[in-house]
Formats: C-alpha cells, sequence, structure tokens
C-alpha cells in the first residue's frame, strides 16, 4: 500500500479504537498497566508501535498482554525487542507519546515517530503477540492485532502463553533458531530434556523428595505447567493448586501475595516440611516456601533462590576449572542478610540497580555470568557468548578428564534449563528443582544458608508520587525537602535497620521498605516512615495506622 493509503487506513482503524479524551498513562516499570476498560486505544496504538519497531530493526518485535500479578479486573501490555529483552528506554518514551496523544493528533504523533527513527515504511516487519488468560486479554489482543495490521505489518498470534515464553519465541525467532525453536512445543522439548538431563546426576532422589506443589495464581502459568508435566516424566512430580478452574486471578495467591503478605496462598494444602513454590500472574516471578513443625511460614524469595543458583554454579566452575567471572545483581529490596552473605561469605561481586528487570539485565550483561534477581522472585541467569564458548568446548573436549567434563556437561544443561531473555517462572522452577536435587538438598537446608532480617512493605497513598525524586539505586530519597533526614533519624532508633522510599511504577503508591533486627522493630519503623512520607510528600485520606 502507498503510504498516504496507508495512513488513511490507519486513521480509519484508529477510530475504532478511541482513546478517552484526557486519559493519560505512562510507560511504567514493566509497560502500561490500569483498568482493562482503559486499555483498548493503548493496545491497538502498540500494535502501530511494535511494527514500527520491527520496520527499524528489521526484526520480529514481540507483544504481551498481561498485567501481571494486579488484579483480574487490570491488564496491561508489555513490549519485547528483538532479542527477547524488554523494550529499550527511548522506544518506552515513544510508546507513552502515542498512547497519550488525544484522538486527533495520533496520526501527527506517529509520523513523529517515523521521522525521528526515520523508518522506511516499505520495510516487512512481524510481530508475536501474546496474552494471559485474563477476560479481557482476547478482545485488548485483538486490539493489538489490528494495529499491527493498520500499518501493513504481519502478526502471529500465540494466544495463551506466558510472559516469558512470548519473549522466548521472540529471541528464537530472530536468532533463526540457535537459540531454540520458535513454538510453544520447542520451549517445552528444550527446557524438559535439559532438565532431564541434569536429574541424571542425582540417581539417589526418593519420590518424596521428588514431589513439588505449585501455586499457578490461577493464571497463565497453571495452563503452561500442566501442558509440559508429561515432560518431566518421572524425575518431577508436581502437584497443582489455583491452576484458575475454582479461584480468581492473583486473589490471595500468588508470588506477590505471598512474598508481600509472608504467608502461604490460600487453595493450596501444605503438608509440614513440603516443598512449594507460587508463581505470578503471567509466570515470570517465583518465590517458594514452607511451614515448619511449628506452623511457623519460611519463605524462600528472589534473594535466596540467587543464592542458591549462584552457589551452585560457582561450585561447578571450581570443578571445571574455568575462570570465568560471576555477578549477582539485586535492587534495593534485597535482604540485607544476603547481599551480606554473598559479598563476605560467598565472596561473589554485587550490584545493585533500581527496581525494574531492565536495568538488572542491563547490569547482568556485563559479566562472563550475570544472575540477577529482584527479592519478589522475577529473575534469571545471563552466560556472555565467551562463557558459553568455553563451557562448549571443554565440554566436548575428549581430552578433559571425567570431573572436569561432568562439571562442564551440568553447566552445558544448566545454560540449556535457563531463559536467559527474562525471568521465567517455569525455567527458574526446573532449574531450582534440579540444583536441589543434584545437591541432595531439602528445603530446610536452603532456606538455612542465612537468614532473612525481618522487614516489611508497606504502600503510602500521596497525591502525586512523582514529588519522591531518589538517587543511589533508590536507596535515597533527594525530594521532597526533609524526607531523607527523617528517614535517617528514625533508622537511627533501631538495630541493624534500613528504610528507603520510592514511587511504584506499576501502582498509584508510594513503596516503602524496612528491615531491622526483629519484626517488631521493623514494623514500628516501617509505620514511622510511612507516616514521615504522608506527611512530606503529600498523602491523601486517612494517615497510615500502626501495624500492631
Ligand atoms: C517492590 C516490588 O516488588 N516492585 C515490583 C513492581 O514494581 P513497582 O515499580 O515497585 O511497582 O512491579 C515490577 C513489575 O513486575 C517489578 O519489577 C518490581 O520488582
Ligand atoms: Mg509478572
Amino acid at each position: 500500500m502507498e503510504v498516504m493509503a496507508q495512513f488513511q487506513e490507519v486513521l480509519k482503524q484508529s477510530s475504532l479504537h478511541p482513546k478517552p479524551a484526557g486519559l493519560v498513562l505512562q510507560y511504567g516499570t514493566a509497560g502500561f498497566r490500569t483498568n482493562a476498560k482503559q486499555l483498548d486505544h493503548v493496545m491497538f496504538r502498540m500494535g502501530l508501535l511494535a511494527t514500527l519497531r520491527s520496520k527499524k530493526t528489521k526484526a520480529t518485535i514481540g507483544v504481551m498482554v498481561t498485567a501481571s500479578h494486579n488484579p483480574e479486573e487490570d491488564n496491561g501490555v508489555k513490549l519485547i525487542d528483538p532479542m527477547g529483552e524488554m523494550v529499550t528506554p527511548a522506544w518506552e518514551g515513544y510508546a507513552t507519546q502515542l498512547a497519550n496523544a488525544e484522538q486527533e493528533d495520533m496520526l501527527t504523533a506517529l509520523k513523529d515517530i517515523i521521522e525521528k527513527e526515520t523508518i522506511n515504511m516499505s520495510q516487512e516487519a512481524n510481530v508475536f503477540v501474546g496474552r494471559d488468560t485474563r477476560c479481557s486479554s482476547l478482545s485488548l489482543s485483538q486490539a493489538v492485532l489490528d494495529g499491527v495490521t493498520a500499518v501493513g505489518g504481519h502478526s502471529k498470534d500465540y494466544g495463551l502463553v506466558t510472559t516469558p515464553q512470548l519473549h522466548y519465541m521472540v529471541c528464537c525467532q530472530n536468532t533463526e533458531g540457535k537459540y531454540g525453536e520458535a513454538t510453544v512445543e520447542g520451549y517445552y522439548n528444550k527446557l524438559s530434556q535439559a532438565f532431564i538431563r541434569l536429574a541424571k546426576n542425582a540417581p539417589n532422589c526418593t519420590d518424596d523428595q521428588k514431589h513439588l506443589c505449585v501455586d499457578g495464581a490461577n493464571g497463565i502459568g497453571a495452563l503452561k505447567v500442566r501442558e509440559m508435566e508429561s515432560l518431566l516424566k518421572t524425575e518431577l512430580q508436581i502437584s497443582i493448586f489455583n491452576d484458575g478452574t475454582k479461584g480468581k486471578l492473583n486473589y490471595q495467591c500468588g508470588a506477590d501475595f505471598v512474598k508481600v503478605q509472608q504467608k502461604p496462598p490460600t487453595g493450596i494444602l501444605m503438608n509440614t516440611g513440603e516443598r512449594c513454590c507460587s508463581f505470578d500472574g503471567d509466570a515470570d516471578r517465583i518465590v517458594y516456601y514452607y511451614v515448619d513443625s511449628e506452623e511457623q511460614f519460611h519463605l524462600l524469595d528472589g534473594d535466596k533462590i540467587a543464592t542458591l543458583i549462584s552457589t551452585f554454579l560457582k561450585e561447578l566452575l571450581t570443578q571445571a576449572g574455568l575462570d570465568l567471572k560471576i555477578a549477582v545483581v539485586q535492587t534495593a529490596y534485597a535482604n540485607g542478610s544476603s547481599t551480606d552473605y554473598l559479598e563476605n561469605t560467598m565472596k561473589v561481586i554485587v550490584r545493585c540497580t533500581k527496581t525494574g528487570v531492565k536495568h538488572l539485565h542491563h547490569a547482568a550483561q556485563e559479566f562472563d555470568i550475570g544472575v540477577y534477581f529482584e527479592a519478589n522472585g522475577h529473575g534469571t541467569v545471563l552466560f556472555s557468548k565467551a562463557a558459553e564458548q568455553k563451557i562448549q568446548q571443554l565440554a566436548n573436549d575428549p581430552n578433559t578428564d571425567d570431573e572436569r567434563k561432568r562439571a562442564a556437561l551440568l553447566l552445558q544443561n544448566t545454560v540449556n534449563i535457563i531463559n536467559q531473555t527474562v525471568g521465567d517462572a517455569i525455567s527458574d522452577m526446573l532449574l531450582i528443582e534440579a540444583i536441589l536435587a543434584i545437591k541432595g538438598m531439602t528445603v530446610q537446608q536452603w532456606d538455612a544458608i542465612y537468614t532473612d532480617l525481618p522487614n516489611r512493605q508497606l504502600k503510602v497513598k500521596v497525591l502525586d508520587r512523582r514529588v519522591i525524586d531518589t538517587t543511589d539505586a533508590e536507596r535515597r530519597a533527594l525530594s521532597p525537602p526533609g524526607l531523607q533526614e527523617a528517614i535517617d533519624t528514625l533508622v537511627k532508633k533501631y538495630r541493624k535497620a534500613r528504610s528507603f522510599v520510592r514511587p511504584s511504577g506499576t501502582e498509584d503508591v508510594v513503596r516503602v521498605y524496612t528491615e531491622a533486627e526483629t519484626q517488631e522493630s521493623a514494623d514500628a519503623l516501617a509505620h514511622e516512615v510511612s507516616l514521615a512520607v504522608y506527611r512530606l510528600a503529600g498523602g491523601v485520606g486517612d494517615e497510615p495506622k500502626s501495624l500492631h
């Protein structure tokens, strides 16, 4: 189609996906997210934008319709760049401009991007689309597809997939299959084969040890684990709870609920000491937990996962005699005990970045092996090309002695089980299960590697959360005036205490984090810091109440 006619078509189609006048949304920590009723125009426009991005990069781009851990009524959209990573920041800016342009200015906003990025409109474009199980996701993903078609792109609709599965498809497609086959079956085969090979190194694993309870958050993860189950054969026996047949998505279940509330999800049958895990609503996060004989709940969050994985990798590197630099990337939410253990006992490099996987991912790319996890369980491992080559070479070298060869093969299968494009609950689960089996480690032993400092996360409602500006990987507030000083004074009252506040990028709240020697101190400090935020940063509604 000729360019002018193309724009006419965009205009015509756009009028079928009109923007409510005055509505302003931001591309936040992980894409746009709000009540599903407000998103039709955003989806259509993200279809347009993904097509432009595809033309620009001459590669396939992904669009995932999901609001992850948010309530069922919400929805959202995430854009995926050619290597399967999150879309680059400059284009997040375009996304915001395009989504917020009033109906009559939409075409101008679109042309603006085309001009700024000197996009050749006759270039072919391909967009992969996926969605989660929310009621609103089907029609919203149709709006994305309409957007792609309107500007002359080709699309492939993967239907119901987890977010990390779609990231994987995009990476496979753009690497001509080197990363794997761009199908859901290809994904299951690659991961399950690597898992079976790893599990072969744990011949003494009993049936009890092979059992795992999975809380699927009543979302897409439950469906996808079920599809994969038979391929894991006898090496892993999974009981799936909250599979979406009865309960509501993310409601009193799922990784976010378990992490923030520090308690088990509803809808799960847990025996004492049994290993359990929870996914979030789009299956890119995972946390583990168990209940001990005194009914005490034990959470193994992203920090514990990062510690387990990096310990395993470090041991294998030593056994293989490979000199590769390994680092762990965390955010300010990482428990102080985990950072202390990683730095001082394990002696690995630790980096702290701003919240949001894109920041962690970027930092992890600077090392031979970068293990990154947010405390909430979102994370993965990145291997540099050079690291992968060294592992490959050693595994294939006929002169390698047995111990080194075994370690190299384990490393090779570890590379294959990991979804390096983004945090992936299914892939992380399989890796963790394999590590525990190989090391002959129980969930209790894993938990005992270090003891978490008691901590608390709270939310405070303010008029405009943008009044809070932070620095030092969000650990210190620069504005409003007096806030950081107030926090510093409060923190000094408690032993081993730490606290910071930051505006959320996914919800209209300010988040408060505290940790201290005791839970009482962490809770009291959290309340006091919440009050400081409320008073100094324009709190709305009732004053924050004490937790006890
Ligand atoms: C404290 C916390 O868990 N924050 C989450 C949450 O971001 P906020 O910007 O804090 O709303 O959602 C993000 C997207 O899922 C995730 O990357 C991040 O870790
Ligand atoms: Mg998620």
